[in-house]
């Protein structure tokens, strides 16, 4: 096994140091060290921080290996500056037995680039009717304690409720992806003005503020732990706000796209655009921002939706929604809060992993904690390719745009995953 030493390293933006990672582990930290057995890293100008942590990442295998397998997505995510991602369970089959958790569990390690860590159907099939085995998946190897329709709402409040009451035995917890399925019949994207002109079918915010209000009262009813995947509308801040003040369990994540475009993008009539929940307005943005900055919300989560050409590159009606995130999260993060180093390391490591309970993540680079972590380069500004990216699909929306900041180093526990901006397996 490797030892690394990074030379003048700025630890969360603190004053330069050297840090010394050995046995998986950050060993010491002080200005010159020496470890002539080391491998160095001159990390002038680069900032360490925890290894991101990803809950919310569609990586399509088993079933769509055409779009993204674990391994590309893990690669996808190594390079993005992570050392752990969730894995939503809309896969064919659906990761709703211990089974296929079991087996994405194990090509994740296989793969070895960040701990992949399954998250289970809540519904057989996701279809919305009964309960998938989650005791099952709670005890199989894959450990899952965060079970999720993602792609689907848990509509059915009953099944919900059950759902909830099921998972409080493990201190479990059921992520919703909150979306009212009889508002949303047809949408193509966000309800409003643009959607008006370009005779789209609207996806109100309501139907997404109407489940959060039902779920953080079912949640509070239940006493049991509840997550609100992809926030999109500011009525949805208010909501959760209230609930917080209340002391329900809730958490809830917004992701980058939705911090930084607007449904305006829908105008180009690019599909790349279309994703579940829709791109919103300029005052949900603002909202959006101000509840990251406030805790409110709690994490940014990528929602990576790897898609075929043949499935996104075709008329708008007809696309998938989703799009690609894990390469390019945290160049959104510092464009959009800037070099808040703290705040970053809580929304995007610390908060969650502790959320997930991946006790191994989420740990900032000091002496005794585990050596998953990255290096940034702040300072460097650059142009987004598609086509240089590591995930098998190429839907990016941020095709050619400039953003700040460049992942140099990934270590997951010690051993390097990237190094110099490029995965190193
Ligand atoms: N977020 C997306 O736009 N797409 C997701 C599922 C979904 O939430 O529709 C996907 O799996 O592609």
């Amino acid at each position: 096994m490797n030892s690394y030493l990074f030379r003048n390293v700025s630890v969360l933006g603190a004053a330069p140091t050297d840090l010394l990672i050995r046995d998986g582990v950050v060993a010491e930290a002080g200005a010159g060290l020496s470890a002539p057995d080391a491998l160095v890293v001159e990390a002038d100008g680069l900032v360490a921080l925890p290894g991101l942590v990803d809950l919310h990442t569609h990586l399509r295998e088993p079933g769509r290996e055409d779009a993204e397998t674990v391994e590309t997505g893990s690669r996808s995510a190594a390079l993005g500056g992570y050392t752990a991602v969730c894995a939503m369970a809309n896969t064919s089959p659906v990761a709703d037995t211990a089974g296929v958790v079991e087996q994405v569990w194990r090509l994740g390690r296989e793969a070895g680039l960040v701990d992949v860590q399954p998250i289970g159907a809540v519904t057989v099939g996701l279809a919305g009717e009964r309960l998938a085995e989650l005791g099952a998946m709670a005890d199989s190897a894959a450990r899952v304690r965060i079970f999720s329709d993602d792609g689907h709402c848990v509509a059915d409040p009953r099944l919900m409720r059950r759902a909830l009451e099921y998972v409080k035995a493990f201190d479990g917890i059921i992520a919703q992806h909150a979306e009212e399925p009889r508002l949303t019949e047809g949408a193509q994207m966000h309800e409003g003005e643009v959607s008006t002109r370009l005779g789209l079918t609207g996806w109100p915010a309501v139907a997404e503020e109407a489940i959060i209000a039902r779920d953080v009262l079912l949640a509070e009813h239940v006493g049991s732990r509840l997550h609100v995947c992809h926030v999109s509308t500011a009525g949805s801040v208010e909501v959760l706000r209230q609930a917080k003040a209340r002391g329900v369990r809730v958490t809830a994540e917004v992701t980058p796209h939705h911090l930084l475009l607007t449904d305006v993008r829908a105008e180009t009539y690019d599909p790349v655009f279309k994703v579940n929940p829709p791109l919103r307005t300029a005052t949900d943005i603002a909202a959006l921002r101000a509840a990251l900055v406030d805790g409110v919300i709690d994490i940014v989560a990528t929602d990576h939706a790897p898609h075929t050409v043949e499935d996104k590159e075709c008329e708008w009606v007809y696309a998938r929604p989703g799009m690609l995130g894990l390469e390019t999260a945290l160049s959104i993060a510092l464009d959009v809060l800037g070099p808040e180093w703290d705040l970053i390391a809580e929304r995007m490591s610390r908060a969650p992993a502790r959320i997930a309970g991946l006790t191994e993540h989420g740990h900032d680079p000091a002496p005794g904690a585990p050596a998953n972590l990255v290096l940034v380069d702040p300072a460097v500004r650059r142009v987004i390719e598609p086509a240089e990216m590591a995930s098998r699909s190429r839907n990016t929306p941020y095709a050619r745009m400039t953003l700040p900041g460049r992942i140099v180093a990934t270590f997951l526990r010690g051993e390097a995953t990237v190094l110099d901006g490029k995965a190193v397996k």
